[in-house]
């Protein structure tokens, strides 16, 4: 069920008109559903009942202590990439042994507080990292619990930048040398092998390129079994994509059936890190039309809400829904691009978009609860937006509006002569 849909010719998120939020936060703001965190994060946990399974919420994909407060509330497991992720999962009380170290340069520091606060698994993408985790654990008198992230070289049909699981991508170690990394990894006394990792990419759409993942990574655990390493669990990452327009990607359910359909009778517990298909959809971002300005050559909605507030279309083209919050019939629909006031042509959250607008009317920019206010920043030395959660009729702040002494607390001028 969506949480932000139309009642009486306006927008509401939950129980709470859009509208109310702008007037009692201002724009541009970040609005999120409780409830849809929960109920995408519920799709995941459901279809793996009976089974052994971890459920890890790619903590990139928004990583508000609130919103981590909410999945772990519900028995999340986490995904993190950071200590900075590791110390905010541990704030928001996620519990240490349900957490999962991605990420290809974790530093010395990172590994030891990791260790000493007793992650579940290190994916490990290369031999270097390996060596340097060894000598971590080592020096605290531990083993550190490991599964190698593959590269299976498929082509996950996704944008290239969000791609990850080909050759010539950074990630992973080629599946083709993994067995001789594994034997390495085995036999270095503060390792203890665990698992198999791989991650191949983001906003899939279909299912054939994680079963084709799949399908490798299960020939190389079948191959580990018969040199004697055996891998208790498969973790397949994230990637699972959601609808932003037109998409129509498999449910969490469908794509799990299918995957467990692969896995056989294998005894492994499945691990998933999904971000985007938790998040995307629980949050939309909350922009104010400033002026309109037409050209000859194009229509301009300028609009409070920029680039250094959302990325994504002008990072990687995306398109995002940009929905009005109280629409209007008194003024006719025309094709709008809607541009921030930030100094660059590439500040834009959509273009050509058919809307009926005028000044002072609010827009939400939807599937914002993702790889939204994490990805944002103070370019043009702007504020970054405040964060709301809204839970049935409440709203509650989770992250206030940036000052600018916010931003300027941590610079200094060179000293008087
Ligand atoms: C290792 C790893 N796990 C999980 C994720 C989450 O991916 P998504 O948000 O597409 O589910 C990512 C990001 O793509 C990742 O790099
Ligand atoms: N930040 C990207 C996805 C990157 C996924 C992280 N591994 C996006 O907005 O789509």
């Amino acid at each position: 069920m969506d949480q932000f849909s139309y009642r009486d010719g306006q927008l509401f998120a939950e129980q709470v008109a859009v509208a109310d939020i702008a007037r009692d936060f201002g724009t541009p703001a970040y609005v999120y559903s409780r409830a849809a965190f929960e109920n995408h994060y519920r799709a995941y946990d459901e279809a793996l009942a009976g089974r052994p399974h971890l459920v890890c919420y790619a903590v990139k994909a928004n990583s508000n202590l609130a919103v981590l407060n909410v999945l772990a509330r519900l028995g999340a497991g986490f995904d993190i990439v950071s200590v900075g992720e590791l110390e905010r999962v541990l704030r928001a009380g996620g519990d240490p042994s349900r957490i999962v170290f991605s990420g290809v340069g974790k530093q010395p520091h990172e590994m030891r507080r990791a260790l000493e606060v007793g992650v579940r698994c290190f994916n490990v993408e290369s031999d270097a990292e390996l060596d340097r985790l060894n000598a971590v654990a080592g020096d605290l008198g531990v083993k550190a619990p490991v599964s190698l992230r593959v590269n299976p070289d498929v082509d996950a049909g996704t944008h290239p930048y969000i791609s990850t699981g080909l050759k010539e991508n950074k990630f992973g170690i080629d599946i083709t040398d993994a067995p001789r990394v594994y034997a390495r990894a085995a036999a270095m006394p503060h390792l203890d092998v665990q698992g198999v990792d791989c991650h191949i990419g983001s906003q899939l759409t279909t299912v054939e390129p994680f079963l084709d993942a799949l399908d490798r990574v299960l020939a190389l655990v079948d191959a580990l079994a018969e040199d004697g390493i055996t891998i208790r669990h498969l973790d397949m990452g994230g990637g699972l994509g959601v609808t932003y327009d037109q998409e129509q990607p498999p449910s969490p359910g469908d794509y799990i059936r299918a995957m467990l359909g692969r896995i056989g009778d294998r005894e492994l517990e499945l691990v998933l890190e999904p971000g985007r298909s938790i998040a995307a959809n629980a949050g939309i971002m909350l922009t104010r039309v400033e002026f309109l300005k037409c050209t000859e050559h194009r229509n301009f909605a300028i609009i409070d809400g920029a680039m250094n507030d959302m990325i994504r279309p002008a990072l990687y083209s995306a398109w995002q829904a940009i929905i009005p919050v109280q629409p209007r019939t008194d003024v006719a629909e025309q094709s709008w691009d809607l541009v921030g006031p930030v100094c660059e042509t590439g500040d834009f959250l959509g273009k050509d978009r058919r809307l009926a607008l005028a000044p002072g009317d609010l827009l939400a920019v939807r599937s914002a609860g993702a790889y939204g206010f994490v990805m944002s920043s103070n370019y043009n030395s702007r504020n970054r937006p405040p964060e709301l959660m809204v839970d049935g009729d409440r709203v509650y702040v989770v992250r206030e509006r940036e000052t600018l002494e916010d931003q300027l607390r941590h610079e200094h001028c060179l000293p008087d002569e």
